[in-house]
């Protein structure tokens, strides 16, 4: 079947809002209509191959978005293109150019085998076989999935079953991957195997990734390029190293050693907390943490050290603070 003409940017986004109506109790018998502006005006583009991080606060507006990109919600106003095509509209055209995965909840049969499910997904998509072969065959290797297939979906873990969702909603390769916290809950290997599949699949095909996430850990690791919404609106495009600078946060190294000493003292950065032999260490978030490692590891003792990210909802209230909304194209 020929597909629209999608030359242009893969998903196009013009003033697009939406507005719920809602009844809110006030007093005690009376209800107030109210409005909520949960998408109030976002504009961008996303090419072909990018992999975008779409992050924000709690009811910033995340995935009120998602769900007008999907077709699941038609917008209040604005414009969206998905794939040359209107979502709203052209719902099940553009179900066959979309993969969606939310982490909180499975798109999978519950009582079926995992290898039955993807035969109920092929069948939905009308996936032709030797397509369908070769794409499962390619997911069960790089995702592990092998062990699982004729496992019944409600036996499997949650990094097992984030896994499985992930491949059913790639078998019909689709342009665009919406990935709607991928990583929450997971143990720390399920995170490093979804985020290395997810950073060759974007390397390789060329897929598209939308990524809604709390971690920012998976930011940096995937894209080099994050949007950040808070009340509807787009307060920054860049990239996270830009973020980071215009909010002046900071990351924590936890470093243990082998004994209590006094504070650590080294170059670039600034012992915040000791307790027993285990000391915090601030740096910028925008530096490297490889130079302060070596310089920690050469002058001290040292046992075993971690990283800390810092939290999203810090990055946005320390922007606010500075007044800044920095970034490409957002004024
Ligand atoms: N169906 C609905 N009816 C009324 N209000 C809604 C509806 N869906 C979302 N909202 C409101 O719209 C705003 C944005 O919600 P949305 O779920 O898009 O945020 P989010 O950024 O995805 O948040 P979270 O990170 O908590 O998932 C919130 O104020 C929410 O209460």
């Amino acid at each position: 079947m020929a597909e629209p003409d999608d030359g242009g940017a893969l998903i196009e986004l013009v003033g697009l809002e939406k507005v719920f109506e809602v009844r809110r109790r006030v007093g005690r018998l009376r209800r107030a209509r109210e409005s909520v502006r949960a998408v109030d005006g976002i504009s961008f583009t996303v090419e072909r191959g990018e992999m975008v991080g779409y992050i924000g606060p709690n009811g910033a507006g995340k995935s009120t978005t998602i769900k007008m990109l999907t077709g699941i919600l038609t917008p209040s106003g604005g414009r969206l293109r998905v794939a040359g095509l209107d979502p709203a509209r052209e719902r099940t055209r553009l179900a066959r150019r979309i993969g969606v995965v939310f982490g909180q909840r499975t798109t999978l049969w519950w009582d079926l085998p995992l290898r039955d499910s993807y035969g109920l997904v092929r069948r939905m998509y009308r996936v032709e076989e030797a397509r369908f072969r070769r794409n499962l065959g390619r997911c069960v290797e790089l995702l592990d999935l092998g062990a699982l297939l004729d496992v019944p979906v409600r036996q499997l873990s949650l990094g097992q079953r984030m896994r499985g969702d992930i491949a059913a909603a790639l078998l019909h390769d689709p342009d665009v991957l919406y990935l709607d916290e991928p990583t929450i809950g997971l143990d720390v290997i399920s995170k490093a195997k979804v985020r290395g599949f997810l950073r060759d699949l974007n390397a390789e095909r060329g897929t598209t990734v939308l990524l809604t996430t709390h971690d920012l850990t998976d930011i940096e690791q995937l894209c080099r390029r994050v949007m950040v919404i808070d009340h509807g609106q787009l307060m920054y495009d860049g990239p996270l190293s830009g973020l980071h600078e215009i909010g002046e946060s900071e990351r924590t190294l936890v470093v243990d050693l082998e004994r209590e000493l006094p504070p650590i003292e080294v170059e670039g950065a600034r012992t915040v907390r000791v307790e027993g032999p285990r000391q915090w260490l601030a740096f910028p978030a925008a530096a490297s943490a490889a130079p302060l490692v070596a310089r920690v590891a050469e002058g001290y003792p040292l046992v075993d050290l971690s990283l800390r990210e810092p939290d999203i909802e810090d990055v946005i209230a320390r922007m606010y603070a500075l007044g800044a909304t920095g970034g490409e194209g957002v004024g």
